[in-house]
């Protein structure tokens, strides 16, 4: 089943539990993705660890960290501890993946490793056990509103592949640029979980937008798995 993650940098900061009630309710978002950005790993600044343990205890909906900083082997644990239910290291950042994968898990969230658009999925095909997401961004991480990048599209089929021929669980999320015009490719490549941050916030019903997300991607999903 396709999941839909909005992003809150999309959303007004000022009003973050309103925000997260805006995309609830019965099919509405399966997680809350939230932007963790330290100008230094992207060039832009958003939140840390205090607003998510306050958006822990605003929302019901589990909380999808995506930390978009330098040192995640020091920091990604404390994000557990606020509440995060799921949190995304970059394999860029990472000094240890397997280590901080393993100490995510025993701390009792889901572990995930991103890859930015120029990183391959190739080299890390032996550390995929060790991961319950992988993430494929869809576009330069930083900044919502981008345009899509068509060019990751064959690594989330390759992804998509890998995870298949090992036979894992793990999910495989999209993130940048989701929207209407894109989700359905992502899907028939391969991918199950999407982030969408201006599709979301930008429409004049949010939760309405996740439905019909939603709806789209497991058509498409649908059909891609009968494809290959
Ligand atoms: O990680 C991100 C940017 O680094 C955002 O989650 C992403 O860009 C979502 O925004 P949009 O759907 O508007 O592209």
């Amino acid at each position: 089943m396709a999941q839909i993650n909005p992003s809150i940098l999309s959303s007004d900061f000022a009003r973050l539990a309103e925000e997260a009630q805006r995309v609830g309710g019965p099919e509405g978002a399966d997680w809350l993705h939230v932007d963790v950005m330290d100008n230094h790993f992207v060039p832009n600044l958003t939140l840390g660890v205090p607003v998510v343990e306050s958006l822990r205890r605003a929302t019901d909906i589990p909380l999808d960290c995506h930390l978009m900083i330098e040192d995640p082997d020091r920091w990604a644990p404390q994000y557990v501890e606020a509440g995060a239910g799921s949190v995304t290291f970059h394999a860029e950042a990472a000094a240890a993946p397997v280590r901080l994968a393993r100490e995510i898990r025993a701390k009792g969230a889901r572990a995930s490793m991103a890859l930015k658009p120029a990183t391959p999925v190739e080299p890390y095909e032996d550390l995929l056990p060790e991961l319950d997401m992988l993430l494929v961004m869809t576009v330069e991480p930083g900044f919502g509103g981008q345009a899509f990048l068509d060019v990751t599209l064959p690594k989330i089929r390759r992804a998509r592949q890998l995870i298949d021929r090992h036979g894992l669980e793990l999910w495989l999320q999209v993130d940048g640029g989701v929207s209407a015009s894109t989700i359905e490719r992502c899907a028939e490549a391969g991918a199950d979980v999407f982030v969408a941050g201006s599709a979301v916030y930008g429409a004049e019903d949010p939760a309405a937008a996740v439905r019909s997300l939603r709806a789209q991607a497991e058509q498409a999903g649908a059909a891609g798995r009968h494809a290959h």
